[in-house]
């Protein structure tokens, strides 16, 4: 490793994904003797980490390392970090921002494990921090693949991607965060990596909500490899690579949220395709679905690019509640016959 060893990590987040990541950095990084350190955003969060007994059934089964600690207090986090994970809902991350970079480090190296595209301006995270920060591309990192929080909080193996434009800082973080149940890869293709995983949530809930009205398998995985060809297509077009798409943060993760039904967006797009209105889904859920929010920024961003979307815009019109779930598969079906390798 050419790069220093972190004095200190910091992990913005205390939510599922936040402080299961926290668990895989500070095993990988516990003989080091580095500290890991998550700002949760009330005390109560942050003492749940630090006593380690909880009402919470997601903490009760995961096994947080000695070298965690938790605190609310985000000047005390992000001090002498050298690596700052970002790990809280993708529409608030510019306000978070606002008031995390007063406190950065001025050679940190970011992280981003969110998975949305901002609304109004159909931004990635990794472009909102460059922004936000202007820190150099060099310093700003996406983390993606198949990797549900409660199953990694498990110790069940997996693999992701750690993806940078520069090889060494991906390289880097990859080496921070391997543990014996989490292998990263590293890849040079943010845009690939970052959109993967954004648009996987959007093919979730289409998938969920056939699951909802009672569809079966072949609906499910048609559904899954459409969404894979107009993930495809948008990603190409942006510039991003095919061979990312066939890797973890594209089809791998793509399989996994829209198999389980511990995805969060998997889960709301049954509960619409069920027949439950998004106020009432919206209600249900304790956490953050990305794909709900994420859905129309996508949308807006293939129809820049003329970049068709079908299953997306299809998920668009059931949110905003121009189409029902009922008519969603005569409406996609209904589409002009073409060549299954055409572009749009
Ligand atoms: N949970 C997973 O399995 C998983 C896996 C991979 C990626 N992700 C991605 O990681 C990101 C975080 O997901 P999560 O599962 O940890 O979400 P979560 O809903 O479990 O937790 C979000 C955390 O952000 C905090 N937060 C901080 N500022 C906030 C604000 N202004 N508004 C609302 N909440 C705020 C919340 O208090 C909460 O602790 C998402 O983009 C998600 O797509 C999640
Ligand atoms: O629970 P979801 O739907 O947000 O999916 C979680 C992860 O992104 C799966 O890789």
């Amino acid at each position: 490793m050419t790069k220093p060893l972190p004095r200190k990590i910091a992990v913005m987040g205390a939510g599922s994904w936040g402080t299961t990541f926290a668990k895989v950095l500070a095993d990988s990084v516990a003989d080091q003797g580095i500290p890991v350190q998550i700002w949760a955003r009330r005390d109560d969060a942050a003492n749940e980490i630090n006593e380690r007994h909880t009402n919470s059934r997601y903490l009760r089964e995961t096994k947080l390392p000695a070298n965690i600690s938790a605190s609310s207090n985000q000047r005390e986090v992000l001090e002498g970090a050298d690596l700052v994970v970002l790990a809280i809902p993708s529409q608030s991350l510019r306000r978070e921002l606002a008031v995390f970079k007063k406190y950065f480090e001025p050679e940190a190296v970011l992280l981003s494990l969110m998975k949305g595209l901002e609304r109004g301006t159909d931004l990635r995270m990794s472009e909102v921090i460059a922004e936000i920060t202007q820190f150099p591309e060099d310093r700003i990192a996406v983390l993606s693949g198949p990797n549900l929080a409660m199953e990694i909080a498990r110790e069940q193996p997996t693999a992701s991607v750690v993806a940078c434009a520069d090889s060494e800082t991906a390289q880097w973080i990859a080496e921070l965060c391997s543990a014996p149940y989490f292998r990263p890869y590293t890849n040079d293709d943010v845009l690939g990596v970052e959109l993967g995983g954004i648009v996987k949530n959007i093919i979730a809930l289409a998938v969920g909500m056939c699951d909802g009205m009672g569809m079966g398998d072949n609906t499910k995985s048609t559904v899954i490899t459409r969404g894979l060809a107009e993930t495809t297509r948008l990603v190409l077009s942006l510039g991003g690579r095919l061979d990312t798409l066939a890797g973890l943060s594209g089809l791998g993760d793509l399989v996994a949220t829209c198999s389980s039904s511990l995805s969060r967006n998997n889960t709301a797009g049954r509960l619409l395709g069920q027949g439950l209105f998004l106020d009432e889904v919206n209600d249900r859920m304790s956490q953050t679905a990305e794909g709900i929010k994420s859905a129309r920024a996508v949308f807006d961003l293939a129809r820049a690019h003329e970049v068709e979307m079908p299953i997306t815009e299809a998920v668009v019109m059931v949110l905003e509640g121009s189409l029902s779930v009922e008519n969603m598969a005569a409406r996609l079906l209904a589409r002009e016959l073409k060549s299954e390798g055409e572009q749009n």
